[in-house]
């Protein structure tokens, strides 16, 4: 038997004390066609420096695509998690950056690995109107890719646009411009959040901050029962708050690179995911995006960094021998800078 899959219905094994939510975090809603400039790239740069997270409204995802993403998730995910860790190359149970690491993973998740189609591929994946009716049978995973793929492209977009606003506020240059942000090699993860037999004492997925420059999350608009949220939580001023889905925008949020770019001027914001409690069942996809490898992160000149500068690579590498070694990620800490620059 595969270790990493759970014994439904057995409630994992580690017991949290869980606090309680506080009510819905106000988050700042940003139209995606004002952030290049003027009042609209200071409220972004605002919102990345106080809080790390915000919601981006007129970000031309069709709500169709992304209606017909979470709803041909929840048909796939959901089954036996066995078989379709065997039959689904990507599919995961439980974190998914633990997969190949062999470390205890307690959280109470479900999801499908895809990465982005580098847009110079000589092979595109399937149109998503090509595959059949979005059931079960192998049909529906070949529908999921291309929906996967299209909502990608659109992505990719998002994340260049955001990015550059944020990169002509640093006044980053040309190749840093280019180079800490590759897009186009981004990944995205179709979670589902099983129904948990303890949800009260377990999460869906652990607290930590996103390795990535930037992500984007999309979810399913309802409610986390009695929690005010969906499910997603961030933790600010000392405490976890809920985070309340906005019908049709979606939630970016900050990762370790961008923090690193920006000197430690902008947050990547701590956040976890609550499991679903008995009965309910959650749908997310996120995107994440990343500089290149070999790509030297270091605050502009001008910004005194708290990091010494580290190639992207160096950052991944030593994360996953944290992991491996403490069952953790320790993260940007590793990086500070003896002096400060
Ligand atoms: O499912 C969500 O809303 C968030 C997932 C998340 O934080 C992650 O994948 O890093
Ligand atoms: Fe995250």
């Amino acid at each position: 038997m595969d270790p990493s899959c759970p014994l439904f219905p057995q409630p994992p094994p580690l017991q949290l004390q869980l606090e309680p939510g506080l009510p819905g975090l106000e988050l700042p809603t940003l139209d995606l066609e004002r952030v290049g400039g003027g009042e609209g790239r200071a409220a972004l740069a605002a919102a990345c420096r106080d809080l790390g997270v915000f919601r981006v409204a007129n970000h031309g995802v069709p709500g169709e695509l992304r209606g017909r993403l979470l709803e041909i998730g929840k048909k796939l995910l959901g089954r036996n998690p066995f078989e379709l860790k065997k039959a689904q190359p990507g599919y995961f149970w439980g974190t998914a950056a633990l997969q190949s690491l062999r470390v205890r993973d307690v959280n109470w998740l479900e999801g499908l690995h895809v990465d982005l189609v580098p847009a110079c591929s000589s092979s595109p994946p399937p149109s998503s109107s090509q595959a059949g009716d979005g059931g079960g049978g192998d049909d529906g995973w070949i529908r999921i890719r291309a929906l996967m793929a299209e909502y990608g492209d659109h992505m990719a977009r998002i994340a260049r646009k955001v990015f550059d606003a944020l990169a002509a506020e640093l006044g980053l240059d040309g190749d840093q411009t280019a180079s800490y942000l590759a897009e186009r090699d981004g990944f995205l993860r179709l979670y589902r959040y099983p129904p948990c037999p303890s949800a009260s004492s377990c999460l869906g997925m652990e607290p930590h901050s996103d390795s990535s420059v930037l992500s984007i999350i999309l979810s399913q608009d309802h409610h986390h029962d009695g929690g005010g949220g969906g499910g997603l939580q961030v933790f600010r001023d000392g405490a976890w708050r809920h985070v309340t889905p906005a019908p049709g925008e979606l939630l970016v949020n900050l990762g370790d690179m961008m923090t690193a770019i920006s000197g430690g001027v902008y947050q990547s914001v701590r956040h976890r995911v609550l499991a679903s409690r008995p009965g309910t069942e959650r749908l997310s996809c996120c995107y994440f995006a990343f500089p290149q490898e070999d790509a030297i992160i270091q605050a502009p000149d001008g910004i005194s960094s708290m990091y010494r500068p580290f190639s992207h690579r160096e950052f991944r590498e030593q994360v996953q021998a944290d992991i491996k070694a403490t069952g953790s990620k320790v993260g940007l800490s590793r990086f500070y800078a003896t002096t400060s620059r």
